[in-house]
């Protein structure tokens, strides 16, 4: 999942506790089901296994904080140290491991001989398997494939090295009745995973059936991870077991160096609720989400939002209707694909429909006019929005990857720093502001980053304008119910950042953040409490 993973437990009457979850490396579910009631986990017959609180959580409680059973580089990914992950395929400066022969970013690699790094036992194995003969580095594309089979090898060590985390993880959903359908999916493993350990590296201890089911182990269940340009994917022994809703009720982190994965409740969650996360991207619409879960992760969503039509009223997915001109194109029944989409004005629309192959055909098109544009070309944006205004819904999915683009745009980019800003732009950001942040607080509610990102976009313009506008045309109680504004909004997403990691982007805006709280409180003292 992106960003996400799962886990599993025949029994249904398992939990874990916070101080349990974070105070040993070595634990297992069972070390945390013993010790304290957070969670219990289920079993139904369409989910499988799924988390449900025990208590009531509010934003921000920790649910789970563990390490991981394995991490490493994703499939399809680029050239990488075998130690920390750092990306060598732009890079000059990098050796090969003068024992097994994969590259290291150096020498001194701080992931050499470390468990969530290239370990001796690796090294071991690269090297009388003569592994390295097959990367050859003036041919990337198939030098790429060799890192495909590393996570699997790894797993495949622990058979040996850790038998309980490999008994662990060979309980998680493998989805292999239907992973083997998809010729795809599956030739790619056989070929660049299975063959690989097998023939390529002549490690035929290891069935097919064993490798294939890692291979979509590891799919299904785990988490993109890491910090500061890594991008690794990594397999958690209890976060596997959240299960996916397209409006989740939990946010997590991972550590940048020993990879620990930190749930979060980002909502107020009650006993007996289900403990989610979103395995799809939140900012697209229902047939997208939908789309992705069935390729990636083999399952049907049937979630609140993909039911509704008007996806809980974000109108995510809705076109204008071409005829009527104000009414909205909606699925006529969403959690059918092939369903037309008709324009619901009714009575007061002559009648649109429109077959959802014809929907997705002409937003793919315009999907891709958007791909083509500049990520920093703040008037291409604009003239993208005003281009469709008549198209797509001012919240569409598509509307909106472009206004949270232009949220942090305006008052960052060239000409447009913050200071040099006109009333107008100023005003403009803060409308683009409040109009997605309308949309999070749907789709993305609570402690989430991209609440916490928007809510510190918007504190600038409002701030801006207020000290241009405070000597002339500002009234003291006027003053006093922006300020109180601005507060909330830094307050907010300074409370949502504290839980970032403090040299990530947000954990830094989290200090920014902090900082111009200071500076409101000095207002305060001016004009007394807001
Ligand atoms: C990471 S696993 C979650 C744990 C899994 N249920 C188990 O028992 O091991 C993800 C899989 O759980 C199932 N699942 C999770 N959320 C679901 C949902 N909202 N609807 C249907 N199936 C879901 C799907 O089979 C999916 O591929």
């Amino acid at each position: 999942m992106s960003r996400h993973s799962r886990r599993k437990s025949k029994s249904s009457k398992r939990r874990s506790s916070q101080s349990t979850a974070s105070s040993s490396e070595n634990m297992d579910l069972l070390d945390i089901i013993d010790d304290g009631p957070i969670f219990d986990v289920k079993t139904s017959k369409v989910m499988g296994r799924y988390m449900i609180s025990r208590k009531n959580l509010k934003p921000g409680d920790i649910i789970l904080n563990e390490a991981p059973i394995v991490v490493g580089p994703c499939a399809g990914c680029k050239v990488q140290c075998l130690g920390c992950y750092k990306p060598l395929e732009s890079s000059t400066l990098y050796i090969k491991c003068k024992e097994c022969g994969w590259p290291l970013c150096s020498t001194k690699c701080k992931g050499l001989r470390k468990k969530y790094g290239h370990t001796e036992i690796e090294c071991a194995i690269l090297k009388t398997t003569k592994s390295a003969q097959f990367l050859n580095y003036h041919e990337m594309e198939k030098l790429r494939t060799n890192f495909n089979a590393i996570v699997p090898l790894r797993c495949l060590l622990l058979k040996d090295t850790d038998p309980k985390a490999y008994e662990n993880l060979m309980t998680m959903e493998t989805h292999n009745e239907i992973r083997r359908n998809i010729p795809e999916l599956w030739n790619s493993d056989q070929n660049t995973v299975v063959n690989r350990i097998r023939n390529d590296w002549g490690l035929k201890e290891y069935t097919e059936e064993e490798i294939h089911s890692i291979c979509g182990i590891l799919e299904v269940n785990s988490f993109e991870i890491g910090q500061q340009g890594i991008n690794i994917r990594g397999l958690y022994p209890t976060a596997f077991l959240m299960s996916h809703d397209c409006v989740p009720n939990t946010n997590h982190i991972d550590e940048e160096n020993t990879f620990r994965l930190t749930v979060r409740a980002s909502t107020r969650i009650a006993p007996g609720q289900m403990i989610t996360l979103s395995y799809a991207y939140t900012l697209q619409s229902t047939l997208k989400r939908r789309e992705h879960l069935l390729e990636n992760k083999f399952f049907e969503c049937q979630c609140s939002r993909c039911a509704d039509p008007t996806e809980l009223g974000t109108y995510s997915g809705a076109l204008i209707c071409p005829k009527c001109r104000t009414g909205c194109v909606l699925s006529t029944d969403p959690l059918n694909a092939e369903a037309d989409w008709k324009c619901t004005n009714v009575g007061k629309c002559p009648g649109y429909k429109i077959t959802s192959r014809s929907m997705q055909l002409l937003t793919d098109k315009i999907s891709q006019e958007l791909e083509n544009l500049d990520c920093s070309d703040i008037i291409g944006m604009e003239t993208f929005l005003e281009k469709y205004r008549n198209v797509l819904h001012p919240t569409h999915y598509l509307n909106l990857s472009v206004k949270l683009s232009l949220s942090q745009l305006y008052g960052r980019a060239n000409g447009y720093l913050i200071d040099e800003l006109s009333e107008d732009l100023l005003a403009r950001k803060q409308e683009i502001c409040e109009e997605i942040m309308k949309i999070f607080n749907i789709i993305e509610p609570g402690y989430t980053r991209l609440r916490g990102v928007t809510l510190y976009e918007m504190h600038a313009p409002l701030m801006i304008l207020l000290t241009r506008q405070f000597e002339t045309h500002c009234t003291k109680s006027e003053l006093r119910s922006r300020l109180k504004k601005i507060l909330k909004c830094l307050e907010e997403a300074s409370l949502i950042f504290s839980y970032e990691p403090e040299n990530s982007p947000e954990g830094m805006m989290g200090v920014a953040a902090k900082d111009a709280l200071v500076k409101i409180k000095d207002w305060e003292k001016i004009l007394g409490k807001f």
